[in-house]
This record gives C-alpha cells, structure tokens and sequence, in this order.
C-alpha cells in the first residue's frame, strides 16, 4: 500500500505533447480513476507510474519516495490490462504463479529438467502453490486452477489476470481498462467484485477508463482528462452536480447534460429560452453563458419558485421504473433536451392529457450549472440569498 504523487510531468510523442504538465496526488488505499475520452492520455499517465514509459519532465514519488531512477520491476507496482495477457498454454495456477516464480527462482531453477535437480526448487513451489491457493480462492476461481485460459469465460480470465497482479503483494494497482473486453452484463457484475476486492484489500487502485459510469460507481475519487491535461479532480458527486468545466459537464452522466445558450440580463440573472432564471452570477451584461441542466433539474410538475419553459414532446424512453422524455423547447435549439422522471409522474400527465400540444416544462435553476464561452464555471449566487444579504446590510 502506498500513496502516489504525479508531479508537473510532461511527455512528448514525436511532435505530440501527450501529457501536459501532469499533477496529481492519490492517497493511500485510494481508488482514483482517470478518465476521459480516447487519446487524451490516460494509459501514458499508467505507463509513466508502471516506468514502462519514461516520462520528458516532472516526477513520480510512491509512498513519498522518488521513483524516476527505478526500473518497472523495482517499483512493485502491478498492472492489469484490458487484453488480459496471460499464456495461453500455462494452466491458471501456472499463470498466476508465474510473477513469484520469476522473483524467487533462479534461471536454471526455471528450466524444466536443469531445475528438478535444485533442492531448493520444491521447497520454493510449495511455498508459491500455497499462496496461488489463498488468492484464487479470494477471488473464487480455485476450482479452476488446473484449467487453462482458453477454458475459461471473459470474467474468468480476468479474475486470472487479477489474481497474477495481487499474487505479488504489490504497492498499488494500475488497470487500463480492464472490463472492457467484457460483455455489458458481466461489466456491471465485475465492477462491482472490482470495489468489493479494493475494500478488502485496502491498497491503492488507479483505475483507467473511459467509461464514465465505471469512473462514477467504483472511484472514490475521479481525474477527468482531456488532451494531455486533468480538467477536474474531484469525488463523483463533485464532477456530476459541480462541474467547474463544460467538457466535464458534457462527459459525466447518461444521459448527458442538457446544454442552452443563454445571455446575461442587467440585473446579473440568466436569461435563457424566453425565461430568466431566479439566479444571479458574476458576468457583465449581456455575456453569451452555456446553461448546464442536468435531466432531472427539469420536471412535469409545477414547484414554487421554479421557472416553467414551454416545450413539445419530441419522443419517449421508459425504462421502467423512470422515463426519459424527448422535449423541443418552443423557444431553443431545434435539437431536443432530455428530462429524466419517475415513471408515476410520467403517467399521471399523460392521464390528465398534459403531454399534449404545448407542455409546461418546471426548471430547478438552484441546479443549473453556468459556463462562459470558454467553458468555464461562472460563480453564482441565488437571488433570495442575495436579496436576504441585501436587507440585511441596509438595515
Ligand atoms: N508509444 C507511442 N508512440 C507514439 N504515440 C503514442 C504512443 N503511445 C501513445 N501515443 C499517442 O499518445 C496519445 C495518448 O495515448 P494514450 O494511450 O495515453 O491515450 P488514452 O487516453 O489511454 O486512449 P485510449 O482510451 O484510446 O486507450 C494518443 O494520441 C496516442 O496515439
């Protein structure tokens, strides 16, 4: 177990900087993923941490010790891998054996006839049979291990492959997608063995994906990437309800965040689709602001206080017990924004006829996230606590 530390690390490919000034500490016994789309650098930033890939400038300290100077072996990290390489002609015994056989026996000893005549050999291999029994069976493939890989399921393989990286009692955890060659299902269960063993065993997980949900279910914590860069660090709840960006806004949650133009009126609040919003932010009039509305800040029924936007269904998604509903806003873009209900309210408005011609869509503006034209989070304060601090100060 231990804690890592990414410190301003840069890396270039030929003339591409993958990796732009990389900063980031993970605690002890953390489960931090780095996410975000294809190429934007995540598996380099793995690489640099395993020492597979030397980065041009900055450093990497595990448990607060400098490891630019060591080799990938010396650094006692494991890696675990999408293509769960294992060997295909080694049982799964052999297979997850095989990192302490390649640390506790010398070449000759590995070799198969050479070896047998070695009287520390069997001695060595009862010690790593045993331990291969305890991790297999943490991790319920111990009725498997005379099996090889290609006898086994997807889930099973990279329970193998699991098991070859905890085998070795390493530091901490690197994963670069490792439920990706899994089927949906088996993703959803696997994810949730994958938190279950980081609880048990207590140590550092850097988890690699770019899967928002995967990010969102098993981190404590979640580095969103894009281009060579961290956006926003923080727990899920932070990067879904507190974006400080749009590109996370846009990238976290499904479905995604509904995106307006709006504008900023004189008294500082937000106009956006032919209502202002009961809110108050810190731009001049008349700035050009991106309105983030995630699902289910929109509603069918009517709340105290909430702006109301006029809107016409466009198309209906049930999935059982909550719908998504399609809406083209009478005044907005001509694509149409999504509201997330339970399925009791969905009813009761098509009951009462209410999804018909012209639906009054309630807006909870306290959950709207504003952003300038460069995506950036615009700081706000709602009206009511700014008229109540108002009051307060004239009397
Ligand atoms: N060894 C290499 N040589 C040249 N370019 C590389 C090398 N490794 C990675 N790259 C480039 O660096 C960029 C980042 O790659 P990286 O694999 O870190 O991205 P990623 O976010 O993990 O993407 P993915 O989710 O597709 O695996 C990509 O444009 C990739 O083509």
């Amino acid at each position: 177990m231990a804690s890592l530390s990414i410190d301003r690390v840069t890396k270039t490919f030929g003339h591409q900087a993958v990796l732009k000034d990389v900063s980031l500490d993970v605690r002890d016994g953390e489960f931090l993923t780095l996410v975000g789309a294809s190429g934007c650098g995540k598996s380099t930033v793995l690489r640099v941490i395993a020492g597979l890939e030397p980065q041009d400038s900055g450093s990497i300290l595990i448990g607060g010790g400098s490891v630019d100077h060591l080799r990938p072996k010396q650094r006692n990290v494991a890696m675990v891998f999408q293509s769960y390489a294992l060997y295909p002609h080694m049982t799964v015994a052999d297979n997850i054996a095989m990192p302490l056989v390649m640390q506790r026996l010398r070449l000759a000893e590995r070799l198969p006839l050479l070896g047998r005549l070695s009287p520390r050999r069997g001695r060595v291999m009862a010690g790593v049979r045993g331990e291969v029994e305890a991790v297999a069976r943490q991790l319920q493939i111990d009725q498997l291990l005379a099996r090889k890989p290609a006898q086994l399921s997807g889930g099973q393989r990279q329970r193998v492959a699991l098991g070859r990286a905890m085998v070795r009692h390493p530091q901490m955890f690197l994963m670069d997608e490792p439920l990706s060659n899994l089927d949906a299902k088996l993703r959803v269960h696997m994810r949730a063995e994958l938190t279950e063993l980081h609880r048990r065993l207590g140590s550092t997980f850097i988890y690699v994906t770019h899967d928002q949900v995967e990010a969102m279910t098993m981190s404590d914590r979640v580095a969103l990437m894009d281009e060579g860069r961290i956006v926003q660090l923080g727990t899920p709840n932070d990067l879904y309800h507190d974006p400080l960006d749009l590109r996370v806004a846009r990238f976290i949650g499904s479905p995604g965040v509904n995106v307006l133009p709006g504008r900023v009126s004189a008294s500082g609040a937000v106009e956006v689709s032919g209502v202002t919003l009961p809110v108050e932010i810190e731009a001049e009039e008349g700035t050009s602001v991106a309105v983030g509305l995630r699902p289910e800040t929109l509603s069918l029924d009517a709340h105290a206080g909430h702006p109301r936007l006029a809107a016409r269904l466009h198309s209906v998604e049930n999935l059982g017990a909550e719908v998504f509903l399609r809406l083209i806003l009478e005044a907005g873009p001509s694509e149409p924004v999504i509201l997330r209900t339970a399925l009791e309210s969905y009813e009761r408005s098509r009951h009462h006829g209410s999804l018909d011609g012209v639906i009054q869509v309630s807006l909870d503006a306290r959950r709207a996230t504003i952003f300038d034209a460069e995506g950036r989070r615009i700081a706000r304060r709602p009206v009511e606590a700014a008229v109540v601090r108002l009051s307060v100060s004239a009397e």
